[in-house]
């Protein structure tokens, strides 16, 4: 049974779809503080968060059972990535749910910044009659400045053109060829683009670059009284710099939609003259409300019982019917991955992964991940999983390379790495034989068969009469049973080196490894562990 937590509001409709899955608990709580939604946590394996949770590292950090962070909504600033990313936790949204109760919430407030629809409600509440002071302005017209062109700012252009608005956008990573497709004249330079607008809305995410992106610098060359509206994140326009152009009347109205705290203890900007504020409402309607709700809901479900990975803001996704045949690459990468943790001496240096015949069209930087975590996972206290290895090698300046060839050899698929360390490389190869049978085809230069799981116990001689019988006796003496026995020569050429790979049934005693080491055709014995064949994947180890 998975469970998930709910910590904001969420429409019943997602609720029910959840309530109605067998496999899903659900822990619904409201109004937590950060230290109960850790401690909330601890017994979750998913979270489904509107905007008012804040998932920050403290409260990420040590959560082994947290695989998934579903945000019903778009903007991810209320979540930490990095520390989820490093905690192994994947983070997803809900794109398209509340676009368009968004951008109406948009063209609402600046319809009603246009026609003082605000102070003329609150006037009229005061029994006032106040026609002369509350003449506003047409927007048919007039030039709208919408910053961010995704979906919410699309959206918006769409409606404004409806009101015979001419629109002008600034979207670092939009063509010109394709704003012009949506009636949409495209500056180079924001700051050009500020200039030549009477109304002016942003709507990317908050990041580093976009935050005070309209601050006192900007606003001192627009137009004078150019309206300002931001129905996206609190912080892309300077509260204190809107607060003074508003007062100083350089700007004649702005809405705000968003705060850099929700709700805002700092009520300057609030307060400023003509300054009409909203709770943070874009996406508060029914339909976009219910329609981020289920798909929340559907995302965790499909996460938490199909490995199906949608909409992830920290990883590729991958559909279930994807996952379901990339399961044993997966699987085979790790395992090659255990494998190579366990031959190899010293610190890390590079790893080169090559991906030959049919694995080569799949999403094989899932598989590469998945590697990296077997390789790591006995290096680190934190949990190395699929979601954070790359980043942990990263971090320790293991440069991790691969490469693809869909030019089929001998095996219709091949997996082969090689991992560097400062004592020399190693390299093993794996395949899959029919749907999920992983094998150990390769090590260093020697081809082999062999199992990938259990027990294995690897030794390299020189390939003389007598040797298996040798080990035979010795492991049969300390009642290790063989399941099945590979061997490897060089050149495939009697009487040079050669290796064997044995899968054993249960341990293998110091003893006995003492005894086949000792025989003076053997060197190099290891005893290689890996998890059982029916182990299950558990795809985020
Ligand atoms: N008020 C509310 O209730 C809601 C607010 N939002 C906010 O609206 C934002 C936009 O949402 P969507 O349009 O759905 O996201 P989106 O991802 O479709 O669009 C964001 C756009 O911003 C652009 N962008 C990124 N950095 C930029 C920069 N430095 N300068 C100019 N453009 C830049 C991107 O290229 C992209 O086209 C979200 O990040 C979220 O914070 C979203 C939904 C509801
Ligand atoms: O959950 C909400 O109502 C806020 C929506 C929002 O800001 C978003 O989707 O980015």
């Amino acid at each position: 049974m998975y469970r998930v937590l709910i910590t904001d509001n969420l429409s019943p409709a997602g609720l029910k779809v959840l309530e109605d899955n067998p496999e899903i608990e659900l822990d619904i709580r409201s109004g937590l503080s950060p230290e109960e939604v850790r401690e909330a946590l601890k017994s979750a394996d998913g979270i489904i968060i509107r905007s008012a949770t804040k998932l920050t590292e403290e409260v990420l950090k040590d959560q082994p059972r947290l695989k998934a962070i579903v945000r019903a909504g778009v903007g991810v600033d209320n979540i930490d990535r990095a520390a989820a990313t490093r905690e192994g936790i994947v983070v997803m949204n809900t794109p398209a749910g509340n676009t368009t109760s968004t951008a109406e919430q948009t063209i609402a407030l600046m319809m009603s910044l246009a026609r003082n629809i605000g102070p003329a409600y609150a006037t009229m509440k005061e029994g006032k009659w106040e026609r002369k002071k509350l003449t506003g302005t047409q927007v048919a017209g007039k030039t709208l400045a919408i910053i961010g062109l995704g979906r919410i700012g699309l959206s918006v252009a769409q409606r404004a053109q409806g009101l015979e608005m001419k629109v002008i956008g600034y979207d670092p990573f939009m063509s010109a060829e394709r704003a012009a497709e949506y009636g949409i004249e495209l500056y180079k330079e924001v700051d050009e683009l500020v200039k030549h607008c009477d109304f002016l809305t942003v709507h990317t995410p908050l990041t580093d670059e976009t935050r005070d992106l309209i601050n006192a610098e900007r606003i001192a060359t627009m137009r004078p009284g150019v309206r300002i509206i931001n129905c996206a994140r609190g912080g892309i326009v300077n509260e204190d710099d809107l607060a003074d152009a508003l007062e100083s009347g350089k700007v004649a109205g702005a809405a705000c939609d968003v705060f850099t705290q929700e709700p805002p203890e700092n009520r300057r900007l609030i307060n400023a003259p003509n300054m009409l504020a909203t709770p943070h409402l874009g996406a508060s309607t029914d339909e976009a409300q219910e329609m981020v709700a289920l798909e929340a809901a559907e995302i965790i479900s499909d996460f938490l019982t199909k490995n199906e990975i949608r909409h992830a803001i920290n990883m590729i996704p991958v559909s279930g019917a994807e996952m379901a045949d990339l399961k044993p690459h997966i699987e085979l990468g790790h395992r090659l991955g255990l494998f190579l943790s366990q031959q190899t001496k010293g610190s890390l240096k590079n790893v080169q992964i090559q991906y030959r015949g049919e694995v080569a069209e799949k999403q094989t930087k899932l598989i590469t991940s998945s590697f990296a975590a077997g390789l790591l996972s006995n290096a680190f206290e934190a949990d190395v999983n699929i979601v954070n290895a790359t980043v942990f090698a990263k971090e320790r300046g293991i440069d991790i390379s691969e490469s693809r060839s869909t030019e089929a050899g001998t095996l219709s698929t091949l997996i082969s790495a090689t991992v560097e360390t400062e004592d020399g490389k190693c390299s093993a190869a794996g395949t899959i034989f029919g749907q999920d049978f992983l094998r150990l085809t390769k090590l260093d230069e020697f081809y082999l068969d062999a199992y990938l799981d259990g027990n294995l116990l690897i030794y390299r001689h020189n390939d003389v009469p007598g040797l298996i019988g040798y080990i035979g006796t010795v492991l049969g003496n300390h009642n290790v049973n063989i399941a099945h026995m590979a061997l490897g020569r060089l050149q495939n050429q009697p009487g040079g080196e050669a290796i064997a790979v044995l899968n054993v049934d249960g341990e293998v005693p110091e003893a006995a490894i003492a005894e086949v080491s000792s025989h003076k055709e053997v060197s190099c014995v290891k005893l290689i562990k890996m998890p059982p064949a029916t182990a299950p994947l558990s795809w985020l180890q």
